[in-house]
């Protein structure tokens, strides 16, 4: 499918910094956009409903399964997450670039639906640093810290599949990376939709 704005896909292990990374791009890039997902996880402490997610019941979260809401969803950490469809769709159809922070299986359903979708995956340091981010951010219980390491090393075999990957040791460095690939990301598809246009015709570079 060919849209005018373009689809973002961040993933990484839980405490690698996707989500401070994503707020930072936010900031300095008024034109990419957040997709907010559905969820059965409960809020943390500073979440807000419909901001970091939608916080939805297992029985709404089963109604929109049914009713093909979701662009793809995945179970991660125990609990159900998921992209709705019409968010997404509405946005990159009117040119906005939206910026997908999802997991590794979330971001490969994705790359089958929208095959110019950017996949960029966040690699922490090292396990020291993973681990001792997750408990300076202090939000999860050590059984919840222990399942998310547990599952990181699953998620981070992955990462060769997507189409870059930042080590987010420096913070300021990785978001100048992060920064550049979805600066690369619009020049591509720029590039790609000219070359349709009629001066490229005209110019027989087509
Ligand atoms: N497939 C999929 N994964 C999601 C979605 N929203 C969030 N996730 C992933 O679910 C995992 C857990 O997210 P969260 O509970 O917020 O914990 P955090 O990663 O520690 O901040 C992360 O890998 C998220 O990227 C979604 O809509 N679809
Ligand atoms: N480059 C970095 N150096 C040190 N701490 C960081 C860095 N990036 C993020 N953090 C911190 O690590 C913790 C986890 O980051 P967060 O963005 O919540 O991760 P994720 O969304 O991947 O679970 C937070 O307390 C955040 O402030």
């Amino acid at each position: 499918m060919d849209y005018p704005g373009n689809l973002i896909v961040v993933a990484a292990p839980s405490g690698a910094g996707k989500s401070s990374l994503v707020k930072a791009l936010l900031e300095l890039d008024s034109k990419v956009q957040p997709s907010v997902s559905h969820t059965t996880r409960a809020p943390r402490g500073q979440e807000n409903h419909g901001r970091e997610y939608f916080f939805t019941s297992q029985e709404e979260f089963d109604a929109m399964v049914k009713a093909g809401a979701f662009l793809e969803w995945a179970e991660v950490h125990g609990n159900r997450y998921g992209t709705s469809k019409k968010a997404i769709e509405d946005r990159i159809a009117q040119g906005a670039d939206v910026v997908l922070e999802i997991d590794f299986q979330g971001a490969i359903q994705i790359k089958q639906i929208f095959a110019n979708a950017v996949l960029i995956f966040i690699l922490p340091p090292s396990w020291e640093e993973l681990r001792s981010r997750l408990e300076r951010r202090g939000e999860d219980s050590p059984e919840v810290i222990e399942l998310r390491l547990k599952n990181a090393a699953v998620e981070m075999a992955q990462a060769s599949k997507f189409d870059f990957v930042i080590i987010n040791e420096l913070f300021d460095r990785a978001v100048f990376d992060l920064k550049a690939i979805v600066h690369a990301q619009r020049l591509k598809f720029s590039a790609q939709r000219r070359a349709r246009s009629d001066t490229f015709k005209s110019l027989n570079i087509g």
